[in-house]
């Protein structure tokens, strides 16, 4: 069954989705290296939020793996490897030996600042996808007031390998279980562009407005990114957001640390978006 074969709960559940990119907290081209700048500006983002709304915010976070986890993925090819060959059995190990250390730093710098975080790794609790027992656990922290920060990680598909990305994470977690208010991408970028943001005359993307079918006007170009990189850069991440947007929940794309992501952070999404202090891609569906 796919990833999307099955619902395992129809209903709304009260929350945000964040992701916090690993291109954003990372520096994605120098191994196993933190951002420790951006990651402390999203947590004080997040500790702001928090302290303002208190009970009333559930948030769940989501991080990808920037520069942990791909370099050791791509080595051993875990995309894909078979349980049968030891280099990939070696290569699982060590990816989520990297992961899990992102994990570890992401949420001790939240629980430093305050915020009850709670680490979760996807490899215990899912294949095709997400066991319903783990949503419900995954729940039932968020009621009570924890935040759940799950991540990007190396899993078991049957006799398999997979990398399974955090944009899949968040895609799964909005449209099968949580069905949050919103889902907010942070990236390393302002949004998405109409070409890579490094090259001449690209323009951010405001809107992008999607129909059922999932079709939309906007005609996107994008840079192959980085070399190690296993799961497909922004490309993938439109992709997810046009799924999700799809689905009838709105999709924000803002730069991590940025005045726009507290912005949209402090809720006041859609208001937000007509504040000066936006600037970002909405995903949304048409009409
Ligand atoms: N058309 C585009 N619009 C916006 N960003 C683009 C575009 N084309 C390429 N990019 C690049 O995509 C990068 C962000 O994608 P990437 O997958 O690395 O982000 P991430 O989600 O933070 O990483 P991770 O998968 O590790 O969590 C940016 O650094 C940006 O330069
Ligand atoms: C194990 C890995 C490399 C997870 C990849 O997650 P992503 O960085 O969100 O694509």
């Amino acid at each position: 069954m796919g990833m999307m074969g099955k619902r395992h709960v129809g209903n709304r559940f009260d929350c945000v989705v964040v992701k916090l990119g690993g291109a954003a907290i990372t520096r994605k081209g120098e191994l196993e290296t933190l951002d420790h700048e951006v990651l402390g500006a999203v947590v004080e983002h997040i500790r702001l939020v928090k302290e303002d709304q208190g009970g009333k915010l559930r948030l769940v976070v989501v991080h990808g793996a920037g520069s942990f986890g791909h370099f050791q993925a791509k080595e051993y090819g875990v995309q894909g490897g078979s349980l049968d060959d030891e280099r990939t059995i070696r290569g699982f190990a060590e990816t989520r030996v990297s992961v899990t250390k992102l994990n570890h730093a992401v949420v001790s710098a939240l629980t430093e600042a305050g915020i009850p975080a709670v680490g979760i790794s996807p490899c215990g609790f899912w294949d095709e996808e997400a066991s319903p027992k783990s949503i419900e656990i995954l729940k039932h922290l968020l009621a009570s007031g924890f935040v759940p920060v799950v991540h990007g990680d190396a899993i078991i598909q049957g006799d398999r390998t997979v990398i399974l990305s955090g944009d899949r994470i968040v895609n799964y977690l909005s449209v099968e279980a949580l069905r949050p208010r919103f889902v907010l991408f942070l990236s390393d970028v302002d949004g998405i562009f109409d070409r890579p943001p490094a090259s001449d005359g690209a323009q951010l993307i405001r809107e992008i407005e999607v129909e059922a079918s999932g079709r939309f006007e906007q005609k996107v170009e994008f840079a192959s990114g980085h070399d190690h990189d296993t799961t497909g850069g922004m490309a993938a991440k439109v992709e997810d957001g046009v799924f999700i947007a799809k689905h009838g929940i709105d999709v924000l794309i803002a730069r991590a640390g940025s005045t726009a992501a507290l912005c949209a952070l402090q809720r006041t999404f859609p208001a937000c978006l007509s504040d000066d202090k936006w600037r970002g891609t909405r995903i949304s569906l048409k009409g």
